[in-house]
């Protein structure tokens, strides 16, 4: 997709906002050929490289590119059109209506093990997609997974704005990412993986499980602290209904060593996500954490 430098607001009606983040807004906006609705996303472009607003162009390149790539795949986000205004590049993405994850989650403080499972099997082939491309989405947490509507699963991987195509040679190590949600490699500085993703899978399986937060410190540092230590515990208050195919599942991949961690592939076929029989089934299922009862 070539950056089209038509006047974006001659072929889009722009409306309300509907995100924003660090160097973007996001704005529904209807395509007026079409009547079609889409998800306008504004990113600032840095106009002098010493200054800290705005992301490079080549930043922003690296996200248009990796979305092209993985786009066709119905858990990521599909990109309709790239326009550049001169101050934005402004991503024209599918619609999601469903709301994040996260709120999801904070409405209800945790969710039912079956329902949990559900949402992180289609987060994990979304994974599983990218990992297959040699792209890491390196920000994954609970703001970057979307609900197609509010009372279904179908989710939607959002923001690639930090994913990247991991090739071994390339050994990328600047820092970034949420704390709560960072591998132990990345605090380390050491080179990022593909497993680095997997690391931020077992974070968010923990929240959703358990509603709260494995390595969350008081401060960035103290969390920064407890991820590189992998200092954590299934605290029986929040645990005592979990089953042990959870937490068998979350303890394959908070492992410190990328090497040992449980893969996207690996994972889609652990019985807490793929039940072999009727009795992990019936253990997901019984799982106390269910908050109805
Ligand atoms: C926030 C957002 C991003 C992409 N699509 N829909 C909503």
């Amino acid at each position: 997709i070539e950056y089209s430098t038509e006047p974006f607001e001659s072929l889009y009606e722009v409306y309300e906002d509907i995100g924003s983040g660090q160097f973007a807004v996001v704005r529904r906006c209807v395509e007026k050929a079409t009547r079609s609705e889409y998800a306008a996303k504004y990113i600032r472009k840095r106009r002098v490289a010493s200054s800290r607003r705005g992301l490079p162009l080549e930043v922003i390149a690296r996200e248009v590119h990796v979305l092209q790539k993985l786009h066709k795949h119905q858990i990521i986000i599909s990109l309709h059109q790239v326009f550049d205004n001169g101050q934005h590049v402004i991503l024209v993405l599918e619609l999601v209506r469903g709301g994040e994850l996260f709120e999801h989650i904070s409405e209800r403080e945790r969710l039912s093990e079956e329902e949990a499972s559900a949402f992180l099997h289609q987060i994990l082939l979304g994974v599983c997609h990218m990992h297959s491309h040699d792209i890491a989405h390196l920000d994954l947490k609970p703001e970057n997974v979307l609900l197609l509507s509010k009372n279904r699963q179908h989710i939607k991987l959002i923001d690639f704005g930090l994913s990247r195509v991991i090739t071994d040679a390339e050994e990328v190590r600047d820092l970034m990412g949420t704390a709560e949600f960072v591998a132990p490699e990345i605090v380390n500085y050491e080179p990022l993986c593909l497993a680095t993703d997997m690391w931020a899978i077992g974070v968010i399986t923990y929240i959703l499980v358990s509603g709260s937060s494995p390595f969350l410190g008081d401060s960035q540092q103290e969390t920064f602290n407890n991820v590189t230590a992998v200092d954590y515990t299934f605290d029986t208050q929040y645990f005592s209904g979990t089953s042990d195919l959870a937490k068998d599942f979350i303890c394959r991949l908070l492992v410190k060593d990328v090497r040992k961690r449980m893969t996207a592939k690996e994972s889609l076929s652990h019985p807490w996500i793929q039940p072999e029989s009727e009795e992990q089934e019936e253990e997901r299922r019984d799982a106390q954490t269910n908050m109805d009862n």
